[in-house]
Formats: structure tokens, sequence, C-alpha cells
């Protein structure tokens, strides 16, 4: 047999073995699916970059290059999601968007209905993926080092400044990492500090439970509906910052019983857990 026989019959006895093993093994077909997932985000991410850097630099409008390439993702899943509120986002001044945060289907969902002219607050370790985090620079994204309190606090501060000057929505998960749970977790207080020294409205984003499509405990991901509910802003003008505390558990509070809510497998959930 000529060479090339050879790595077509090694490449047929590989391929056949992916796919008798996809159909037996969930573990094994969820695996995959995520190493698609993965992979089409850093494949988007290197095809893009150099070109944007290219044509462009870094600007916040280089999202929409992000919502295009990330958002065919939705349909290999068969992820729908139905949007509740949009007029809520019908606001012309900045504001930040608070949202609670599940698993990394969220991006799908952020990108579903994030507003012009939005940056995300993320980890600095995002930064550090080659060619996804050249992408998430290139779009803007801000990065805060969760390690380091203080510089946190810092870069979040600048934004404050910044945001009314260039007109920029802020979107951030103040959960502060991912939680698959039905109870949200206690939320960090940076969200509010920017909305109350920018003097800027809070609107709060829920995304119902994940689990009926996604859940990394079961080795899950297939196709399902998911809600997301956009709830009308909060206002903090004339607020003080001794309002913080305050307004980051009352904005947590609705935004439980809104995922109560919204998620079908949790109708009838009453109990507010603390
Ligand atoms: C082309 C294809 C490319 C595709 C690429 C795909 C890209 C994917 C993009 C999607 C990215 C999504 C990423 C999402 C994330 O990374 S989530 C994780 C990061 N985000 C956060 O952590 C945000 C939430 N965290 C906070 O807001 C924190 O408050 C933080 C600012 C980080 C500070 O941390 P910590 O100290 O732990 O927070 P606390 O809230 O507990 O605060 C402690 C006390 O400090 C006071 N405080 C807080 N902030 C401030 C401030 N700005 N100024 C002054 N004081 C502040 C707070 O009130 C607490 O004081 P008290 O204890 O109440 O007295
Ligand atoms: C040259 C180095 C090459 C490195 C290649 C890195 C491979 C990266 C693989 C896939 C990138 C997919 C990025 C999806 C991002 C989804 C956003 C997300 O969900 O971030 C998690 C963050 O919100 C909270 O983090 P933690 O829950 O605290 O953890």
């Amino acid at each position: 047999m000529e060479q090339y026989q050879w790595i077509l019959l090694l490449l047929t006895i590989f391929m056949t073995g992916i796919f008798f093993f996809y159909h037996q093994s969930p573990t094994f077909s969820f695996y995959c699916k995520m190493f698609l997932f993965n992979g089409w985000i850093i494949l988007m991410a290197t095809i893009l970059s150099p070109c944007i850097t290219l044509f462009y630099g870094r600007r916040v409008e280089n999202m929409k290059f992000m919502h295009l390439s990330i958002l065919p993702l939705k349909n290999i899943y068969g992820i729908k999601f139905m949007v509740q509120g949009s007029e809520n986002l019908n606001i012309k001044k900045p504001y930040v968007i608070v949202s609670n945060h599940q698993s990394c289907l969220d991006l799908l969902g952020m990108l579903e209905v994030m507003p012009e002219r939005c940056v995300t607050i993320a980890k600095k370790e995002l930064l550090y993926m080659g060619p996804v985090g050249w992408a998430c620079w290139l779009c803007g994204l801000i990065f805060i080092d969760r390690k380091n309190k203080k510089s946190a606090m810092d870069v979040m501060n600048r934004v404050a400044q910044i945001m009314r000057q260039e007109n920029l929505r802020v979107w951030m998960y103040p959960e502060g990492t991912r939680n698959p749970e039905d109870t949200l977790l206690p939320f960090k207080r940076g969200a509010f500090h920017l909305a109350l020294k920018a003097q800027v409205p809070i609107v709060p984003i829920v995304t119902s439970s994940l689990k009926c499509c996604y859940s990394y405990k079961e080795k899950k991901l297939k196709p399902g509906n998911c809600t997301i509910r956009i709830l009308p802003k909060i206002e903090t003008q004339g607020l003080g910052l001794e309002e913080v505390t305050a307004l980051a558990e009352s904005t947590r509070k609705l935004m439980q019983e809104t995922f109560y809510e919204i998620s079908e497998d949790l109708h009838g959930e009453k109990e507010m857990k603390p």
C-alpha cells in the first residue's frame, strides 16, 4: 500500500472510533461538544484578530464581530433564547448591566441581548488565552485581577470615570464566578460601586436555569430553550456610596425571584434562600 493509503486507512479507523464512542458514551460526546465549542471560539479568534488589528485596532464596536462569529454556536447546539423586556434596554445614556453567571453558555446569552457600546468586565486570566485573549482585548473587554483587590478596584474606579465621557454600557457578573446552582451567590460590590460613582442606572438581566441544556457535573450539553428577562432599570441618581450594600442585596433578591419565575424546572420554588 502507498503511504497516503495507509494514512487514509488510519484516519478512517480513527474517525470510526470517534463516531462509535460518540454514540456509546455520553461523557465522550460531552467532551467532543465542549471541544467543538472551545475550538470554534479559538478558530474564530485566530482568524479575526489579525484582521481586526490591521483594519480597526481596539474599539468597543468590534463586539459586533464577536457577536457574528459566536452566534452560530447557538444554532449548532440548538439553544434557543427567548428574550423578554428588550424595551428596558432602550436607554440612550450609560448604564451598568448585572447578570447571573451559570456557565460558559452565558456567553451566547450575553451576545444575544448585548446593547451597542457595551463592554464586559472579565477576569484577567482570559487575556492570557492566546488568540481568545487578543480578541477580547480588541473588543474592549476590561480585565480585572480578582486576586489583587486593590488593582481590581482601581480599574473599576477608572471605568466609573470614563463610562459617562465615552457613553459606555458596562456588563458585569456580580457573582464574580460561574455558579451552576439555583441560588445566586452573594453579590460582589464592584458593579454597585461603579453605578453609584458614575451615577448611572443598573439594568438587571436574568437568564433562566441552563440545566435543561448544560450541566458540567452530569456531562450534559443538549438542545433546549432558555429565557432571558431584562428587568426595568434601577435608578441610582442621588444615592450615596453608603447605599452600596442595600442596593446589591435588593438587586440580588429581585434577580433571584426572577430566576425562579422564569426557570421552568424550578416553578413552585418559593423559599428564598439567604
Ligand atoms: C472572536 C471571538 C472571540 C471570542 C472570545 C470569547 C470571549 C468571552 C467574553 C466573555 C467574558 C465574560 C467573563 C466574565 C468573567 O470573567 S466574571 C469574573 C470577573 N468579574 C468579576 O469578578 C466582577 C464581580 N466582582 C466585583 O465586582 C468585585 O467587587 C471586585 C471589584 C472584583 C473586588 O473584589 P472583592 O474585594 O472580592 O469584592 P467585594 O465586593 O467583596 O468587596 C470588598 C469590599 O470592597 C468594597 N469595594 C468593592 N468595589 C469597590 C470600589 N470600586 N471602590 C471602593 N470600594 C469597593 C466593597 O464594598 C467591600 O467593602 P465592605 O466589605 O462592604 O465594606
Ligand atoms: C497560547 C495559549 C493558548 C491558550 C488556549 C486557551 C484555550 C481557551 C479555550 C477556550 C476559550 C473559550 C472562552 C470562553 C469564555 C467563556 C466566558 C466564561 O465563562 O468565563 C468564565 C468567567 O466568567 C468566570 O470564571 P470562573 O468561573 O471564575 O473560572
